[in-house]
């Protein structure tokens, strides 16, 4: 078998050809329909692949259970082994890997070294050391009884990815599940399909049992067939809220455990006090990195009336200098956008907030001269003197759009920042420590940045709160939403009845 991650050639034309569903340690084909991933960068086919239907995830979720049986049966130690030979691995393959996903994701050669690939060795590196530290718990019940808790896989479990950070994604469920004892079948995103691939056969090269990951490709239709599948334990999907809402119903039918990573428009409040050069990085951060295709973007940037002037101009002149161009180049800062029919959401989204009275002072068009002309590229942009009830203000765009606005008190940046059916993330930039836990504390998101933004070290829990997730990945609680407790109660003493 030609190894799918040697193939990432450095060139853009590189064509990865059909790729198959990695079921049971074989590559099968699908027995759906032909769709084609689409390098964004050419709007050119990177490769090909049948989607996978209803038999194909039954033939995955048998090859699964098999593998898992296996798996648990092998001593801790030498499970842990097998993760930290992958953590390895994806070291070793850093650069191929990196290629690989800029071909696919269009992401910029620049950012996916370390915020994709290392972050998903980092993962499988923390969960490898944690495995064999996963215990149970022992409970005194008195001279004559005790209890112990066993801490158990739940079996079969599946992910289901989007596609802005594929191999992390990929990584930051598989890593987990497999530490607690499970399986793993993962759908990537229909957009990028490759870097599961090529993550399933490290795993497998590592020495885990044929078929402990299991990759079965196509779109929703796939995603559905797991989420209803009865020999699924759990599901967990990164993904948006419509398609998080359905993927809990069909679970609920089997009653499988979920973790939903959904979307989020989180804000980003300024204070006066805050360094206004850390102050700009992080709404920079927070709205820009990876064309500003990540969920827990600081997509509402609430600035102190004071310090707005100044931010704004600061602002603009940085991403103004913002490099957009081949995501292959190192020297290139944003890439394109994952698709033309993304593209052209996040383009409707600038019109929306032209139409609605918010005052565009950069970016905001589709690059349309030039090489980067056939791909689906556009200037990051900002928008100022918006109002919380704006169509940019309230829904997630998921692109570089940035919405300004300023406030004056603590109490009503609070109410204002919360007034939001999302709960990712937020950040707070103030030099006032006390201020800021206070913050934190009111906030109503599943992570709070203080004085920085969206980074996401593995030990850390991520996820949100109200419409944006359940659960949590990474950190040892990402362990809880891969197992399940037994207790088990042992007499010691006679059996008391009263008949
Ligand atoms: N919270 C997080 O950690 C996190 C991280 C990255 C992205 N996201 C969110 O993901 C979204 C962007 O990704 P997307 O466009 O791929 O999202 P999406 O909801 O369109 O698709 C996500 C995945 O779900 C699959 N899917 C679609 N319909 C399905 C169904 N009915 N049943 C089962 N699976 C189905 C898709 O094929 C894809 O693999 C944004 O909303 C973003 O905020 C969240």
């Amino acid at each position: 078998m030609v190894q799918l991650y040697r193939q990432g050639k450095d060139s853009l034309m590189t064509s990865l050809g059909r790729l198959r569903n990695h079921i049971g340690g074989e590559h099968v084909e699908g027995s759906g329909s032909l769709f084609e991933t689409i390098n964004p960068t050419t709007g050119l086919p990177l490769g090909e692949a049948r989607s996978s239907l209803e038999a194909d995830v039954d033939s995955a979720v048998q090859a699964a259970a098999a593998a898992q049986r296996q798996w648990i049966a092998m001593p801790p130690a030498e499970r842990a082994r097998v993760l930290h030979r992958v953590s390895q691995r994806l070291r070793d393959k850093r650069m191929e890997l990196a290629r690989l996903e800029v071909l696919d994701a269009g992401k910029a050669i620049q950012e996916v070294p370390a915020a994709d690939i290392d972050s998903a060795a980092d993962c499988f590196e923390f969960f490898a050391g944690v495995l064999q530290a996963a215990h149970g718990e022992h409970i005194d019940l008195g001279p004559s009884a005790f209890a112990y808790v066993r801490r158990e896989p739940l079996g079969v479990v599946a992910g289901i990815g989007a596609w802005n950070y594929p191999i992390q994604i990929a990584s930051w469920k598989t890593a987990p599940a497999l530490a607690a004892g499970n399986a793993m079948i993962f759908k990537p995103s229909e957009l990028t399909p490759v870097s599961a691939l090529a993550l399933s056969e490290i795993v497998a090269e590592a020495g885990a049992p044929p078929g402990l990951m299991n990759v079965v490709l196509g779109a929703g239709e796939t995603g559905a067939a797991l989420a209803a599948h009865p020999g699924v334990a759990k599901i967990s999907l990164t993904g948006s809220v419509p398609t998080g809402t359905r993927v809990m119903a069909a679970a609920a039918e089997t009653l499988k455990h979920v973790t939903m990573e959904l979307g989020g428009k989180s804000p980003l409040i300024v204070f006066e006090d805050a360094d206004l050069d850390d102050a700009v990085s992080a709404a920079m951060l927070g709205n820009f990195y990876t064309q500003g295709e990540i969920c827990s973007n600081a997509t509402r940037v609430f600035v102190h009336r004071r310090l707005h002037d100044a931010f704004l101009e600061r602002a603009i002149a940085r991403t103004e200098a913002i490099r957009v161009g081949d995501p292959l180049d190192p020297d290139t800062q944003m890439g394109p956008l994952i698709s033309q029919a993304h593209l052209e959401k996040v383009l409707g989204y600038v019109e929306a907030g032209r139409a609605e009275g918010a005052r565009l002072v950069t970016g905001g068009g589709r690059i349309t001269e030039g090489p980067l002309a056939s791909g689906w590229f556009m200037r990051p942009a900002i928008f100022a003197d918006c109002t919380d009830t704006m169509k940019i203000v309230t829904e997630e765009i998921f692109g570089p759009v940035m919405s300004v606005m300023t406030f004056e008190t603590e109490e009503e940046a609070v109410i204002r920042a919360n007034a939001t059916p999302f709960g990712l993330a937020a950040g707070v930039m103030t030099r006032d420590l006390a201020r800021a836990h206070r913050m934190a504390a009111a906030l109503q998101a599943g992570v709070v940045w203080i004085n920085a933004y969206n980074l996401t070290p593995v030990a850390m829990p991520f996820g949100g709160s109200k419409m944006s997730g359940i659960g949590r990945e990474n950190g040892l609680a990402a362990l809880d939403f891969y197992s399940q407790r037994k207790s088990v109660y042992v007499n010691l003493g006679s059996v008391e009845a009263p008949y």
